[in-house]
């Protein structure tokens, strides 16, 4: 009895103090250590880190609607504004228990980003995030990602822009009939996104992938509302909330969708409908899931997560930069007629091809400018496993680098006094001219081998659509827009985008008799 009291109370001895050292030691020794090597930042909380700190400033800078200006860092990232005045351009915060290196400095930037040794990897998602992506691309490492990037690099080709053009068809039959009148954008661009990555990916339509859309949306929800909550280690394990069981029904449901997506197209091959699995992405997963060479096979679960990804990364990254290329032409009129008449000289009242796309320099400049101010992805993480050397900076294992795509591209040691002026002349002479080559100075897609793998596409389809609505139509901001861009995984206007819109007439003596391809 005395014997097994005493192994009773060591053992107690040893979980405080594992406990002690998580929670309070390694804080400590991790902000000396880089205390002393000149990186400052906000003092780490017991359990809480600073994540209070920045969800407060968050909900403060957020709670209101802004003036109608693009100064966006100070509102969606404000721990970042104000810390890096006071604590310089590399600082640390704590992310609860996690410490978090905010890097702002260009070269280390290029460093973390291109690294290919796997000093910086993709750290571990948060748990809702988890059953969003499954082990898809962006989570995924080693050989399952080099197959999985393959695969999905090929699917999303020029070629596959070809269901652009149908569903922004569908999509300006719904304005048919509002000429003069008040539009919300926002969820127009939502369906008409989410049914070119469904025609594009998997062969249907947003209609036919409804279920699924509302399901993941359910599922993004839920993963924003928890992604500020600090979950203890121990009690987390036997503790479910009502977001556990309710993210574990949504996300077995979204399994049991993709699967019968799947089987749909297996039973065809096997009927003799049809002669292969198909050349989109689903087609090209299945393809990879049937091979007979092991090495390039990938598994059932592969197949799922991957859907998953795509159908998440596919459709609100593009909906949010087609909402605000549009915002920043209804506000600036005077581009939008630059990038109408590009789009007479190429394509006429016609459909746009891919040849002319590519040429078209005055849109381009405006998307760039679009990207550089309201970046969809305005930052994200890489984790640093074993102790590295970044720049004159010895980093600690188990520390996570946040870089701010937004803080960058609003930097005025960059982009200059007018950082925050929206002028897509300045990419002109294209993007190299206006970064001075500087690859870390605007980066919507990423850097290195993790850059986004449906950049081109995105771009494509957002050109697409616009040329389709600068052919038909003129806007101009509504003076019911309120001006509240909020970041909810991408950023997002809280309350939509409100345009007024009126039928062009190009059938006048600038442009010449043009025959309008209305829908
Ligand atoms: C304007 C639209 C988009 C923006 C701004 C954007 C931004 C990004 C960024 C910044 C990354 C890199 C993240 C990192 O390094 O951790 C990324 C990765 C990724 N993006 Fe996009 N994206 C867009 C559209 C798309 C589209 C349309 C698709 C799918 C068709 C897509 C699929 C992906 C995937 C799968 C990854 C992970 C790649 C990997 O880790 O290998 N994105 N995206």
């Amino acid at each position: 009895m005395w014997m097994f009291g005493r192994v009773f109370m060591a053992a107690v001895v040893i979980v405080v103090w594992k406990c002690f050292e998580k929670l309070w030691l390694r804080p400590m020794r991790v902000q000396r250590e880089m205390r002393a090597q000149g990186v400052r930042g906000p003092g780490y909380k017991l359990i809480e880190g600073n994540s209070r700190e920045i969800f407060d400033m968050r909900v403060a800078s957020m709670s209101q609607p802004m003036e109608l200006s693009h100064r966006l860092l100070p509102r969606i990232q404000p721990y970042v504004h104000t810390w890096i005045q006071t604590y310089g351009t590399n600082y640390l915060q704590w992310d609860g228990l996690n410490p978090q290196l905010v890097v702002t400095d260009a070269e280390m930037i290029k460093e973390v980003l291109n690294d290919k040794d796997g000093a910086y990897v993709k750290p571990e998602p948060p748990v809702y995030f988890r059953k969003l992506f499954g082990d898809g691309l962006p989570y995924s490492a080693g050989e399952k990602w080099a197959k999985s990037r393959k695969i999905s690099t090929h699917a999303f080709n020029g070629e596959s822009l070809k269901a652009s053009q149908p569903s922004a068809e569908l999509m300006l039959e719904g304005w048919r009939g509002s000429d003069g009148k008040e539009i919300e954008v926002y969820g127009m661009f939502k369906l008409f996104t989410a049914d070119v990555i469904s025609r594009t990916a998997f062969g249907s339509s947003y209609e036919q992938g409804k279920n699924m859309f509302e399901m993941l949306s359910e599922l993004t929800l839920i993963a924003v509302r928890n992604s500020f909550k600090n979950k203890l280690p121990v009690i987390s394990k036997f503790w479910r909330s009502a977001d556990d069981a309710e993210s574990e029904r949504l996300e077995n449901e979204v399994k049991g969708l993709v699967l019968k997506m799947v089987r749909s197209r297996e039973e065809k091959v096997l009927g003799g409908e049809a002669s292969g699995y198909g050349d989109d992405f689903l087609g090209l997963l299945l393809k990879a899931s049937h091979d007979a060479d092991e090495s390039r096979r990938i598994g059932a679960e592969a197949v799922v997560d991957e859907c998953k990804t795509f159908y998440v990364a596919g459709s609100d990254t593009s909906n949010t930069l087609l909402t605000w290329t549009v915002f920043l032409m209804a506000l600036h009129t005077e581009w939008q007629e630059e990038a109408r008449k590009e789009v007479f000289e190429h394509f006429g009242g016609g459909k746009p091809h891919p040849d002319g796309l590519s040429r078209l320099k005055t849109m381009s400049m405006i998307i760039n400018e679009c990207l550089r101010l309201y970046p969809p992805t305005p930052g994200f993480l890489r984790h640093v496993e074993k102790r590295v050397t970044l720049g004159n900076l010895e980093l600690p294992h188990n520390l996570n680098i946040f870089i701010s795509t937004l803080a960058l591209h609003h930097d005025t040691k960059i982009w200059g006094k007018e950082a925050q002026v929206f002028n897509p002349g300045r990419f002109s002479e294209g993007v190299a001219r206006a970064t001075d080559k500087n690859i870390a100075a605007f980066f919507p897609f990423g850097i290195g081998p993790r850059t986004c793998v449906g950049s081109h596409f995105a771009v494509m389809e957002a050109k697409i659509a616009i040329a389709m609505i600068l052919q038909r139509y003129k806007f101009t901001l509504s003076p019911n827009y309120v001006h509240s861009p909020r970041q909810f995984i991408t950023i997002r206007p809280q309350l939509g985008v409100q345009i007024i819109i009126t039928a062009t007439n190009y059938n006048d003596a600038e442009h010449g008799s043009m025959q309008i391809a209305l829908p």
